[in-house]
C-alpha cells in the first residue's frame, strides 16, 4: 500500500463543485482511498497573476496504484472535469498535482515527485501541514512546519472541512 498526498486547485467556474466532482471521482476509484482531507483555502494566483483567485486543498490518499497509474488517475480526473491546456500556471477549473508519493524520489520524464514547486507554494503547504504537521520533505530534508513558514501570505482559510465524505456527499 502506498501513501500519498495530492494537490488540487481551481479558479474558474463552480470552483467549490469543481473540488467537489474532483474528490467524489477520486473517491470512487477502486483500490484508492482518501484517508484525509484539509481545510479548502481561497489564495492569490501564483506564475500568472493576471487570474482569479484560486480555492486550493491537499488530500492524503492510500492506494494500491504505482505512481505512474496515480499520475493516469489524476489526468482523467482533470480530463473528465473538462479541463483546457492553455496558458502555462493560467487560469483552469481543476488541477491535480502529486506532492508527495511515500518517501520516494521519481524523476522521470512525465512525473517528478517530490513536485518540484511544492516547497516554495504557500497555496501546497499551508493545506499540506494541515494533515500532515510532522511531515518531512523526503529530498530537502526539512520539516513541512519549517518550510511554510513565510509562506502564509496570500492563503486564506475558506471553508473548513470535516471529513471528504462529508465535503462531497452533503455538500458541507
Ligand atoms: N508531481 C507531479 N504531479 C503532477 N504532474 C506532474 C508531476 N511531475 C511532473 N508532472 C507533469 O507535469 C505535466 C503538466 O502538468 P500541469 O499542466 O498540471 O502543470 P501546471 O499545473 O500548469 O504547473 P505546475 O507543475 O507548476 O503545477 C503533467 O502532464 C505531468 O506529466
Ligand atoms: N494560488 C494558486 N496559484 C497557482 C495554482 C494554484 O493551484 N493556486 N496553480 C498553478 C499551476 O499549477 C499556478 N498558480
Amino acid at each position: 500500500m502506498n501513501t500519498a498526498f495530492l494537490s488540487l486547485g481551481t479558479n474558474m467556474g463552480d470552483r467549490e463543485g469543481n473540488l467537489r466532482e474532483a474528490l467524489r471521482l477520486l473517491t470512487k476509484t477502486d483500490h484508492l482511498h482518501v484517508k484525509k482531507m484539509s481545510s479548502i483555502y481561497e489564495t492569490a494566483p501564483v506564475g500568472y497573476l493576471d487570474q482569479g483567485s484560486f480555492l486550493n486543498c491537499v488530500v492524503q490518499v492510500e492506494c494500491e496504484q504505482s505512481a505512474d497509474e496515480l499520475l493516469e488517475i489524476c489526468m482523467q480526473v482533470e480530463q473528465t472535469l473538462g479541463r483546457v491546456r492553455d496558458i502555462r500556471w493560467g487560469p483552469r477549473c481543476i488541477d491535480l498535482d502529486i506532492l508527495l508519493f511515500n518517501h520516494d524520489n521519481i524523476e522521470s520524464e512525465k512525473l517528478i515527485i517530490p513536485h518540484p514547486r511544492m516547497h516554495e507554494r504557500g497555496f501546497v503547504l499551508v493545506p499540506l501541514v494541515e494533515i500532515d504537521p510532522q511531515g518531512v520533505h523526503p529530498v530537502l530534508q526539512r520539516s513541512l512546519q519549517d518550510l511554510v513558514k513565510q509562506q502564509r501570505e496570500g492563503i486564506q482559510l475558506w471553508k473548513q472541512v470535516e471529513s471528504v465524505e462529508e465535503f462531497v456527499h452533503f455538500g458541507n
